[in-house]
């Protein structure tokens, strides 16, 4: 393991397949949702709020299980509150414990592109959400790394070994994974994340993007990947993505792979309800067994 002053830690990781033990265990972890419905659940049912013996109904003014009339309202105001609180922490609470963000090494040139990264940092950091990104600490990937980072969350770069010694003059914050080319880059990646997002960006973005796309389309995992679409910034892809429905190059059920909206909000709302629709080329358990064997020999 190698120690950079600058970084929390640096890891090396020899990455041969893009699912594993690890991640179906991961992603068994990340699905919090659980608990709070049955936390709400316990709140929605007939007992009082201090656990007491059961009330009849909790909108119900006269449900008192002492049965003295006119003194309901207290706790049942207490009861709605807490209600009120647990329905919001569920809807902050995110079903992704790690989000992968593909993002310019550039800031553009509009201020909109910039405090997008940081609204989506920030939202990241509001629902507890773990950022996995390129690891390069300039233009947006610089600012929503550090967002995240200083809010109190965990920030995992995934390098390639020759970007490294550049990364290290540059202040480089969190956990860095040296992976040894592009390739491992992007699969190490999709090993570790739960979801996708791409914020504006030139080439890289682009090429992060549409492997995460053709992936799912392959059917080589089933995470959500949604587009950042800030100031329309991504319109004219996807008008080209449905010409290539229109033209009979692509699936509608595979356009729908791709989510969109202007806000994280949005957004990740969005990814939190995706349910797959396409149809896919092979099974994962099938790429998985193609993997290893490739690694095998
Ligand atoms: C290491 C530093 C600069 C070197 N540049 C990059 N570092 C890390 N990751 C990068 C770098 N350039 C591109 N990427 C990856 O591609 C995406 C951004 O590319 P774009 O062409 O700017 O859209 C991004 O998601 C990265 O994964 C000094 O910090």
């Amino acid at each position: 393991m190698e120690q950079h002053p600058a970084a929390n830690h640096v890891i090396r990781v020899a990455t041969s397949r893009v699912m594993n033990e690890d991640e179906k265990q991961h992603s068994a972890e990340s699905n919090g949702n659980g608990t709070m419905s049955v936390k709400l659940e316990e709140a929605m049912s007939t007992k009082d709020c201090k656990g007491g013996a059961p009330a009849r109904k909790i909108n119900d003014g006269s449900s008192r299980s002492d049965g003295a009339p006119g003194m309901a309202m207290a706790p049942m105001m207490k009861v709605e509150a807490e209600m009120m609180q647990l329905q919001k922490e569920i809807e902050q609470k995110s079903k992704f414990k790690r989000i992968c963000v593909f993002c310019g090494s550039k800031s553009g040139k509009k201020a909109v592109f910039s405090q997008a990264a940081l609204q989506l940092g920030k939202e990241l950091v509001d629902r507890k959400v773990e950022l996995v990104y390129g690891g390069g600490s300039i233009g947006l990937m610089g600012l929503i790394s550090k967002t995240v980072f200083e809010g109190g969350c965990h920030v995992i770069g995934v390098i390639p070994e020759a970007l490294t010694s550049h990364q290290m003059a540059e202040q480089a914050i969190g956990e860095m994974r040296v992976v040894a080319d592009m390739h491992e880059r992007k699969a190490e990646m999709a090993r570790i994340a739960d979801a996708f997002i791409a914020m504006p960006g030139g080439y890289g973005t682009l090429e992060e993007l549409l492997e995460m796309i053709t992936w799912s389309q392959l059917g080589i995992h089933d995470k959500p990947v949604g587009l950042l679409n800030v100031d329309g910034y991504y319109d004219s892809l996807l008008t080209l993505f449905d010409k290539s429905v229109e033209e009979g190059f692509m699936k509608v059920g595979a356009r729908q792979i791709v989510l969109s909206a202007p806000t994280p909000k949005e957004l990740l709302t969005k990814m939190q309800e995706y349910v797959p629709v396409h149809d896919i080329v092979a099974s994962r358990q099938s790429w998985e067994i193609q993997q290893l064997e490739f690694f095998s020999t």
